[in-house]
């Protein structure tokens, strides 16, 4: 099946000389969620500015649903919905005619029933003739996504799409996020919340410095570099780890009254039954025994401070 988005070889210089993308390639399924994290200046909004047409691409091409973004633009933007990570809206116009007139951008005839769906799915409903400065700033954000699908897309991109949203709008908006998907949506976040990649995303895509460093299933990913730690609370505090435990990557904690067992997912319970089995053997007692699993975050941070 032809991908969403296919990106090749794309780089880019902005006139101040700095690269922002180097030699990027990925390819975005059809009908995934797909999430875009790496730390601040990485490049995310760069790549997402160039799919949608916004920045210029230096070297590199990219196709959106089969259409050359520069030789076939019209095509490939009318199928991409863009939510930028900046809230801009005229402030004087109400939020029926904002998204209304935004359908009317892409050429799209008048389509009142749908707009009425979008609005009511965005519980935007009841505030259709708000101007949109008498908005809070969730619902902004929420027509900001009203105006992003107002031409019905088959590709939307999520530039920070819950930055400063409260929790309950947050889930509010994942919900939405996963509905999209359902009725075969394409979706591209970007997000420093790391959370929202954990909970979202079916595929993860991790940029450091302009360079796509990691693509991979999100389950995959957490199984793969994921690390669980076992912490024992010992009966009596140990000097050090004995001889006999050597071989085991265990740590003593200063007090010397807690022994932690760090090893990944792909590690058998086996060791750890051994592990206790050589404790015994040992004569080393413990009173507790509790177990941690690191997450997305975790990985991520290992992932952008390893050495390039
Ligand atoms: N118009 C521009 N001219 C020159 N440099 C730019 C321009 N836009 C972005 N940059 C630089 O390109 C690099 C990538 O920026 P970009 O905004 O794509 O990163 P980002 O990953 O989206 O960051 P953030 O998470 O902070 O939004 C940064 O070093 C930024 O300063």
């Amino acid at each position: 099946m032809q991908p969403a988005i296919a990106i090749h070889g794309l780089s880019k210089t902005y006139a101040s000389g700095l690269t922002a993308l180097r030699d990027v390639n990925l390819e975005i399924r059809r009908g995934e969620i797909f999430a875009l994290l790496g730390p601040n200046g990485a490049g995310k909004t760069t790549l997402i500015s160039i799919i949608c047409g916004i920045v210029t691409p230096g070297e590199g091409r990219v196709l959106a649903d089969g259409h050359d973004i520069i030789a076939d633009y019209r095509a490939a933007r009318a199928g991409i919905g863009l939510v930028p990570q900046e809230l801009s809206t005229d402030a004087f116009e109400n939020v029926w005619d904002t998204v209304t007139f935004s359908r009317g951008l892409f050429g799209k005839r008048a389509d009142p029933a749908y707009i009425e769906k979008l609005l009511r799915e965005l519980s935007l409903w009841d505030k259709r003739d708000s101007r949109i400065m008498a908005l809070s700033g969730g619902m902004k954000r929420r027509v900001m996504i009203a105006k992003a699908l107002s031409h019905e897309p088959r590709i939307l991109f999520l530039d920070e799409p819950t930055a400063g949203v409260d929790v309950e709008l947050r889930r509010g908006m994942w919900d939405m996020m996963r509905r999209l998907r359902d009725n075969g949506v394409t979706i591209v976040l970007t997000t420093h919340y790391i959370e929202e990649a954990q909970e979202m995303a079916d595929r993860i895509g991790v940029i450091r410095q302009g360079e796509i460093i990691l693509v991979e299933e999100k389950n995959a990913l957490m199984a793969k570099l994921g690390k669980r730690q076992l912490t024992l609370t010992l009966n009596a505090p140990l000097a050090r780890i004995p001889r006999m435990l050597q071989d085991y990557r265990l740590e003593l904690s200063e007090d010397g009254g807690r022994l932690i067992y760090t090893y990944d997912n792909r590690e058998h319970g086996d060791d750890i039954a051994r592990l206790l089995q050589r404790l015994g053997e040992a004569g080393i007692e413990f009173k507790d025994l509790s177990s941690s699993e690191s997450s997305l975050e975790d990985i991520f941070v290992s992932l952008v401070h390893s050495p390039s």
